[in-house]
């Protein structure tokens, strides 16, 4: 059931500020992320790219400020299968082994239905989503592989995958083409624009926008924990590599 904030903005923080060991890493950020932004936060190392979207996401404390997702404070917000994420790095090994496959089956988790579990056309819906992520991140032969001794670019595709099979309305990736090879970039960069086609919501931390470049709509730099710069460009149409 869709929740009833839709027209707010998937993110808006105000005066945000989080502290880490004693100093402000990010301080004074106010911003709003509207719906249908494909938003490349950059910035030199350490200026605070990955502390913003986790906090974006309710996922570091403020010690400052306010933010809100759809609307709402991350600790009362329930839409969460509306939101994907990527983190920068996953410790996938430990515990019992994750194959690919039933790591991007994960991500279908929040849009299982919990009163019919078993009704066949959701199954058919969350294979044929797995699937579709599989192909698109190019990991479709190594489903039934374990995860934890794939490369750590295969990896990161993993998390992309896991996190495209939610099918969600926002996603939001930390460097997700670290490590990733040219062709994988530029098979996630088609995926992505067939995502912002679609009006949804993009948030991309980045060093090197590579085949993403022609995808960005805005871009939000950060320096010492503060934006300097938000820019609006006018996205290429049809030029993804
Ligand atoms: N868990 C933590 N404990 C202490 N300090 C932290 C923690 N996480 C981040 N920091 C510090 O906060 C600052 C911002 O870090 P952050 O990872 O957000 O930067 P970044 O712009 O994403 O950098 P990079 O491009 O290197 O990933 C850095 O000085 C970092 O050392």
């Amino acid at each position: 059931m869709s929740d009833t904030s839709t027209s707010r903005p998937p993110f808006a923080v105000t005066g945000g500020r989080v502290r880490r060991d004693g100093r402000d890493v990010l301080s004074g950020v106010d911003l709003r992320v509207e719906p249908g932004d494909v938003l490349a936060v950059v910035g030199p190392n350490g200026a605070g790219k990955s502390t913003l979207v986790k906090a974006l996401l309710g996922l570091v404390p403020l010690a400052g400020g306010r933010v809100e997702i759809y609307g709402v404070p991350p600790a009362r917000f329930r839409g969460w299968r509306r939101i994907g994420y990527v983190p920068q790095r996953l410790p996938m090994g430990g515990g019992v082994p994750a194959t690919v496959r039933e790591v991007v089956m994960s991500g279908r988790v929040g849009r299982t239905s919990r009163w019919l579990p078993s009704l066949f056309a959701d199954r058919a819906a969350d294979r044929a989503a797995v699937d579709r992520a599989l192909e698109t991140v190019g990991l479709a032969e190594r489903a039934r592989e374990s995860s934890h001794l794939l490369s750590g670019g295969q990896q990161q595709r993993v998390l992309i995958a896991r996190a495209l099979a939610g099918e969600p309305d926002v996603l939001v990736m930390d460097e997700p083409t670290a490590g990733v090879d040219a062709r994988s970039q530029a098979a996630l960069a088609s995926a992505l624009r067939g995502l912002a086609d679609a009006g949804k919501t993009i948030v991309l931390v980045t060093h090197e926008f590579g085949p993403m470049e022609p995808l960005i709509t805005r871009t939000v730099e950060l320096r010492d924990g503060r934006v300097v710069r938000d820019d609006r460009v006018r996205r290429t149409a049809g030029s993804a590599a």
